[in-house]
């Protein structure tokens, strides 16, 4: 039986482009973000891959990225869950400012504490780790079981609420994962195994 499961990250967005703190504000995509999110599309047609069920956030970044996606995979319609357990890591009092900013007020290595370690929360905001926490409970009680049963499944999220996933698929490390950029409207195909394992991992970057 093929457990096909396939994450993406959402195109890039308004606030991706000015280097603004997203977390769980909400802007639409860019030109380029939609154009992203086509060619996800697009390469997973291309391995002539299709879905039996899609999994996305509440925020609209993730949605209109699968939208567009299953519009390339003629799959429009598709059984869709939306939930916040997915949404971006909330960056709290930083969301909305601009990065760059940050660095001069904060101090570059504040700034990439808060960014990429693995259990600081930025301040009133989630560390990667609590991200975890929601995510990863959500991934076995909702997602998982569906892979398992033979749903070909694909999942479009965030930066941070699938890095905290694939730390768990991969068994990275702390280290080992903060050092993982995800790419925008970047496909990563997974075969998992009958416990969960996984058996092949390919990225679609180029
Ligand atoms: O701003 C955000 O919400 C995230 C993802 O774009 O940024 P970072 O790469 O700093 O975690």
């Amino acid at each position: 039986m093929e457990r096909l499961l396939v994450l993406v990250r959402h195109g890039q967005s308004e606030w991706n482009l000015k280097n603004l703190f997203t977390g769980w504000k909400d802007p639409g995509l860019t030109e380029q973000g939609v154009t992203e999110a086509h060619k996800a599309g697009q390469q997973l047609r291309d391995l002539k891959l299709t879905f039996d069920i899609a999994f996305t956030s509440v925020l609209s970044r993730a949605q209109r990225t699968l939208d567009i996606m299953l519009e390339e995979l003629g799959q429009t319609g598709l059984e869709t869950l939306k939930d916040q357990a997915l949404n971006e890591r909330d960056y709290g009092d930083l969301t909305g400012m601009n990065k760059d900013q940050a660095r001069e007020e904060f101090g570059e290595e504040q700034v990439h504490i808060w960014r990429r370690s693995y259990d600081v929360p930025p301040p009133g905001g989630e560390s990667l780790k609590m991200t975890a926490e929601r995510v990863l409970p959500y991934y076995k009680s909702e997602i998982l079981p569906r892979v398992l049963e033979g749903k070909r499944t694909l999942v479009s999220a965030h930066g941070n609420s699938l890095r905290s996933l694939i730390m768990e698929l991969e068994n990275l490390s702390p280290e080992e994962i903060l050092k993982r950029e995800l790419g925008t409207g970047t496909p990563i195909v997974y075969r998992i195994d009958e416990n969960g394992g996984v058996l092949s991992v390919q990225d679609l970057a180029d």
